[in-house]
């Protein structure tokens, strides 16, 4: 099957149709998203290889999908520990964080410290509503993850990459290929420019929405809520 990539645009329609006539709430869609961040971390870097995981953490929906993950992997028995420099106040981050508090998961303010005492990153920054240059205090946090050695998953989209021309030409976020993506609903056109692991999470899309927006749910197995799928099964 040919996996059909879904525009910026499109994908935040589609995500507005799920939350109105889909009838589903923003809560229910993020922990869906962050689910499948948790289970692709636990597929790419088994506990074995190192249980400490460092979640940066952007101002929007990428960010609150990464606050989910954190939660999950704090249950599945890894140390995350969270980079959540802007914090918006609304209700459901504010939530989000004091379920990860609860649980006694460290929030950090150096992010380059952080990365030195880590076994994974997740790139819970920015997702389909990124655009232009990168805002402070970002720009140290991707330099910092595209010259780390440690593996990086991306949820959605490596942070700072255009999502339909991929990573800029200069400056930030040029030299950021993270290893792995977990790609949510669909993948985004940015997908040509990504060499690593890719995987499509996002377990939610009714055949009859997906048909509308013109893209293929890829064939999950069993009860997983992610899928690997390989370059050539996706159609730019
Ligand atoms: N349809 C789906 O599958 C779902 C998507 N979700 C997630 O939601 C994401 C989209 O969320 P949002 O629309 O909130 O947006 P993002 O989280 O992609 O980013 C928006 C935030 O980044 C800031 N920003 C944008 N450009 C910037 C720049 N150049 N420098 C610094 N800051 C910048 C904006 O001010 C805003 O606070 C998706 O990528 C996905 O991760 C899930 O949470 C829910 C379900
Ligand atoms: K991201």
């Amino acid at each position: 099957m040919a996996l059909k990539t879904l525009s910026a645009k499109a994908a935040a329609a589609l995500d507005r149709e799920l939350m109105s006539t889909g009838a589903f709430s923003l809560d229910q869609l993020m922990e869906l998203a962050g689910l499948s961040v948790s289970q692709v971390v636990a597929r790419v870097h088994p506990i074995k290889q190192g249980r400490r995981v460092l979640v940066a953490v952007g101002p929007g929906n990428n960010g609150g999908d990464g606050l989910v993950a954190a939660r999950h992997l704090f249950h599945y028995g890894y140390q995350p520990a969270i980079y959540y420099p802007k914090r918006p106040k609304n209700d459901l981050y504010q939530r989000l964080v004091k379920q990860c508090e609860d649980l006694e998961i460290p929030f950090v303010d150096d992010f380059p410290a952080a990365l030195e005492s880590t076994d994974h990153v997740v790139d819970a920054i920015f997702g389909f509503s990124f655009s232009g240059e990168v805002r402070e205090p970002f720009p140290a946090v991707i330099n910092a993850m595209a010259e780390t050695k440690i593996p990086v998953t991306s949820v959605d989209a490596p942070s700072s990459w255009d999502i339909h021309e991929g990573p800029p030409e200069s400056g930030v976020g040029s030299n950021f290929h993270p290893n792995v993506l977990v790609s949510l609903t669909a993948p985004k056109p940015l997908v040509q420019h990504f060499k690593g692991r890719h995987f499509v999470g996002g377990r939610f899309v009714a055949p009859s929405i997906a048909k509308k927006y013109d893209f293929d749910v890829p064939k999950y197995e069993g009860i997983d809520q992610i899928v690997e799928i390989s370059d050539n099964q996706v159609k730019i």
